[in-house]
């Protein structure tokens, strides 16, 4: 019987709504009841508004704090900063499962207000920390096989010319100030940033060019952000106390933008869809031709603000390997004697060199190692687990790689340089599946193939024209320090010293009688 104040119509929206909240509730059994079978994340309790920053706060270097908890808690173990659901993976397989088999569960970046701040107000303009999307595939489609020249096709070329160039420049720069004790990090940033802006827009600056000078420190201070974590990230709320610092951090950064866009107007007048003379055209012509297409012209900009700044990250590395070699003269030896003998000291080491330097290569492969970038943190899009363990939709995943890179497990002696450890009895070059510094899957680097061209002619020719040293004093580099500090901590200082006869006495005559 219906009861006298109960009209049909609110009696059928009753039933319809009784039926909705029963199927609500019955979905959200089913989903705990596929979660109930997972384990609950081992790891630190966290303190209210703060989690478990005070732990890692204790360490210098957060990865050392990431390690000693993993002693405690294992492989795959959560932690909150802040107010963020983070999970910390440190094993191989924990890793290739986050990154290869649910490559999709996990496919977004982290959205922290400093990267905002960095690209225009919006992370997903930008190519490296933006969450996955239909936009994200396209302009990796475009991007991907651009990076990676085939070893024989007209790319490969235009890559060596711009590195072999930029090179005769350094070591010119370099004359003028051998012997004496310099931080060569302005020399190098000034190298790689041209090789980039020549590879990607045909752009090249004079070094001494006031514009371009300031466009490599500001590269410089956003890249320092990118790789330094702070309070910030984990505690959106400090917005407040950090406001002004964003501000700055977003004014610099749209001094870069503006110059990419002036490089986007002058490629625009003079594009030839048939003919792309570099990436910018394939964006512009992508843009220009497709009309689905869903990439934008900021987009396609912020995308190249993106790549040209990987310059800086490849400077620091660089800066980095030096410093390595030049602390172990057995292996500036051994680069030398193969440098020399496959160049006759005749010219410099060129990109069509490779197969034949496998020393110098393996040498590049150790100083990967040795620096172990972090991989960009991964954050889940979706209620998913990871070696059973539950992980919660928006949960940020950390990679210990430094750990991976200095296990003795896979690794004899891992906290010594030893560049011989990527060779074979052969005298081949072996990189060993579980190395991964570049990151692997649906978001891996873009900038492996410029990375690992410059690196081995960089150290190279370097090699074969400067005796580089440690300023006199001053030990061999401690490998216990390095691992995970991708922006050396303290500026590195060098001497670059001619060779003594007759090592590559014509090549230093040529620069010597080109330079005061
Ligand atoms: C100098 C040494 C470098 C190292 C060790 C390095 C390493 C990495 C790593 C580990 C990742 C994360 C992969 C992942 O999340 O799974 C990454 C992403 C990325 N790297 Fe590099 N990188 C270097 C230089 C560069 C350079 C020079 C460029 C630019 C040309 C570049 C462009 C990118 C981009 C765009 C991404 C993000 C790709 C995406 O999210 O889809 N990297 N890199």
């Amino acid at each position: 019987m219906i009861h006298p104040t109960l009209n049909p119509v609110t009696l059928i929206l009753s039933v319809v709504i009784i039926f909705l909240v029963l199927l609500a509730l019955y979905g959200r059994r089913k989903r705990l009841e596929k979660f109930s079978n997972l384990r609950v994340l081992p790891g630190p309790r966290g303190l209210p508004v703060l989690g478990c920053s005070h732990i890692i706060g204790r360490y210098n270097n957060p990865w050392d704090g990431f390690s000693a908890l993993r002693k405690v808690y294992g492989d795959v173990y959560g932690l909150t900063l802040g107010s963020r659901k983070c999970v910390v993976v440190s094993s191989l397989s924990a890793m290739k499962e986050v990154l290869i088999g649910k490559s999709k569960d996990f496919a977004n970046r982290p959205d922290f207000l400093r990267f905002h701040a960095i690209f225009r107000g919006d992370r997903n303009l930008s190519i490296a920390l933006c969450d996955w999307s239909s936009k994200q595939k396209t302009r990796r489609e475009i991007a991907f096989p651009y990076m990676h020249p085939k070893a024989t096709s007209l790319g490969i070329n235009r890559m060596n010319a711009f590195i072999t160039n930029e090179l005769q420049e350094l070591v010119s720069a370099l004359t003028t100030v051998r012997n004496q004790l310099i931080e060569p990090r302005p020399f190098l940033l000034a190298a790689t940033a041209n090789i980039f802006y020549q590879y990607l827009c045909s752009k090249r600056f004079d070094p001494k060019d006031p514009t371009f000078q300031r466009m490599i420190k500001i590269y410089d201070v956003v890249f320092k952000e990118i790789f330094q974590g702070f309070a910030i990230d984990f505690m959106p709320w400090l917005k407040i106390v950090y406001e002004r610092r964003l501000k700055e951090l977003r004014n610099k950064a749209d001094e870069v933008t503006n110059l990419t866009a002036t490089i986007f107007d002058e490629h625009e007048k003079t594009l030839d869809v048939e003919n792309s003379r570099d990436l910018v055209d394939m964006f512009l012509k992508l843009i220009k031709e497709d009309e689905g297409c869903k990439l934008s012209r900021e987009d396609a900009e912020v995308t190249m603000d993106d790549l040209c700044g990987g310059h800086s990250v490849l400077g620091n590395l660089w800066l980095w390997g030096l410093y390595l070699v030049a602390g172990h003269p057995e292996v500036k030896e051994k680069i030398l004697k193969e440098v020399s003998r496959v160049t006759g000291n005749q010219r410099h080491p060129c990109l069509k060199d490779k197969p034949a330097l496998p020393y110098t290569e393996a040498v590049t492969l150790e100083v990967l190692r040795v620096v172990s970038s972090p991989i960009i943190p991964h954050v889940a899009s979706k209620a998913t687990s990871i070696q059973g363990f539950r992980v919660l939709e928006n949960t940020l995943v950390m990679f210990n790689t430094v750990d991976l890179n200095m296990d003795v497990e896979y690794w004899h002696e891992p906290r010594r340089f030893k560049p011989e450890r990527f060779l074979t009895k052969e005298n081949r070059v072996l990189k060993p599946a579980y190395f991964f510094p570049f990151g692997t899957g649906k978001r891996t680097c873009l900038g492996d193939g410029l990375v690992k061209s410059t690196l081995l002619l960089g150290l190279g020719t370097l090699v074969q024209m400067f005796d580089i040293c440690l300023p006199q004093g001053v030990g061999a580099p401690d490998l216990n320090t390095i691992p995970g500090v991708v922006v050396p901590r303290n500026e590195i200082k060098l001497i670059f010293r001619h060779h003594p006869d007759p090592v590559n006495a014509s090549l230093r005559d040529t620069f010597l009688s080109s330079t005061p």
